[in-house]
């Protein structure tokens, strides 16, 4: 099992002082949507720069053509670029593909999802990486979590690795753990602690203990 720290609100600079801050519990960062929308692949590629020895997950919620998409991540150093459930099967094909051919991975994203079970089928077919349920901001504010859906995942995901996010806290990340996903999201949950290190730190023990 392991941690990706998701980096939303930040700019790049602060990305970097977060990062350095949690390097040793986390395996993989995230540049948030909202951080490669204001600040582009660029951000990728110097955080992939700053901190070599971690994956990098470009969080481009690819809808359309997919395989430029991955393609440009690729070039900016993503190690992991995601695509959402509701694109196009095309699409998905399309990212892939060019994934493969950059031997890079795909995060498929289920936010938005209303059959978790029939699309996650789907997509386990067609030889996607991770299969992430995801519960986003605007369904966290009214109380939504993605612990169900992950159960769900885990019944009928064969290939894929099986990843979880949206809202994950200290205090929910045991529930989180004992439901066995091979990749747990957590941004608000670190980058919103007072003291993010011993979180993070707290964090990798239950993940590698679990
Ligand atoms: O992709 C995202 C929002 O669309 C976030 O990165 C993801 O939800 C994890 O952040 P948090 O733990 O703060 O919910």
């Amino acid at each position: 099992m392991e941690l990706q720290l998701a980096l939303d609100l930040v700019d790049i600079p602060e990305a970097k002082r977060l990062v350095q801050e949690v390097e040793p519990y986390i395996d993989i960062v995230e540049i948030g949507t909202p951080v490669v929308i204001n600040e582009g692949l660029r951000a990728v590629k110097e955080i992939k720069e700053a901190f070599p020895n971690l994956k990098v997950l470009a969080d481009l919620k690819v809808m359309d053509a997919g395989g430029y998409e991955v393609m440009k991540a690729s070039e900016a150093g993503a190690d992991i670029i995601t695509i959402l459930a509701v694109a196009e099967d095309a699409t998905i094909r399309g990212a892939v593909e060019e994934a493969k051919k950059q031997e890079r991975k795909i995060l498929v994203d289920m936010i938005g999802v209303k059959d978790i079970e029939t699309r996650a089928k789907e997509l386990d077919e067609m030889g996607v990486d991770y299969i992430c349920v995801h519960t986003g901001y605007d369904l966290q504010a009214v109380g939504k979590s993605s612990f169900e859906d992950l159960m769900t995942l885990k019944r009928v995901v064969k290939n894929a690795k099986v990843a979880v996010a949206g809202g994950i806290k200290l205090d929910t990340l045991p529930d989180v753990v004992n439901a066995q996903p091979d990749l747990v999201i957590v941004g608000g949950g670190i980058t919103g602690q007072d003291d993010k290190k011993s979180t993070a730190a707290e964090m990798q023990r239950l993940i590698k203990q679990g």
